[in-house]
């Protein structure tokens, strides 16, 4: 269909040329709504600085996390073991939107919160055990635009796309066993970005 003013986003491109699928759906939301969405995150998840155990050593990292889930699921990640908290009612909105733009449903939410440029991620993929195996993951970004790359495992090839404020990317398929991702330091970059990971935990039977 011919498309005269919105901005060209394919939401069936697949960003990856092989062993995976990724989705960018652009913004999902008005500019109001998205910066309504970033002031209620900043201001009522219960932010944490994140510890990870890196090489044997627990380290306390500058950006902030925190998880939410449909029950206190345990999870996981970087060897720390966190609880999910209940849904906020923003996050329940935000994560209908998440389900009824990707076709796919979700459990719980991985949040992050960069304060700067200076706040990343580094390479990774979020193959851990509690995790449905190649479940979707539905990333929503906020605040700063940042920089996403993917990167094969084997081949060492790489992606790169632009994360807006209000928009979805979603990862889906075997991404997770043959893609590693990060978001990259921008220097430049001097305000905050908070981003969601609507994920699917395992539930025990
Ligand atoms: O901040 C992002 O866009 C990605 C975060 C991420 O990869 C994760 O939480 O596993
Ligand atoms: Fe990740």
């Amino acid at each position: 269909m011919l498309e005269l003013f919105s901005e060209a986003v394919d939401k069936n491109k697949n960003w990856l040329p092989k062993d995976g699928t990724v989705h960018y759906y652009g913004k999902l939301l008005t500019l109001a709504q998205a910066n309504h969405y970033l002031q209620v995150l900043l201001s009522t998840i219960e932010w944490k600085n994140d510890e990870a155990v890196i090489y044997g050593k627990k380290l306390v990292t500058k950006r902030k996390v925190a998880w939410y889930g449909d029950k206190p699921f345990a999870y996981t990640y970087s060897g720390v073991t966190k609880l999910a908290l209940p849904w906020t009612a923003e996050l329940l909105e935000l994560k209908m939107m998440v389900e009824k733009a990707s076709g796919e449903t979700y459990n719980s939410c991985l949040l992050n919160l960069y304060h700067t440029g200076e706040e990343g991620m580094a390479w990774h993929s979020d193959g851990e055990t509690d995790l449905k195996k190649n479940g979707a993951i539905g990333s929503f970004s906020f605040g700063a635009e940042r920089k996403f790359a993917f990167k094969h495992k084997q081949t060492q090839e790489k992606v790169e796309l632009k994360l807006e404020h209000g928009s979805l990317l979603v990862m889906k398929d075997v991404t997770q066993t043959h893609w590693l991702h990060r978001l990259p330091p921008a220097k430049q970059v001097r305000t905050a970005r908070v981003n969601l990971t609507f994920r699917t935990i395992m539930q025990p039977l």
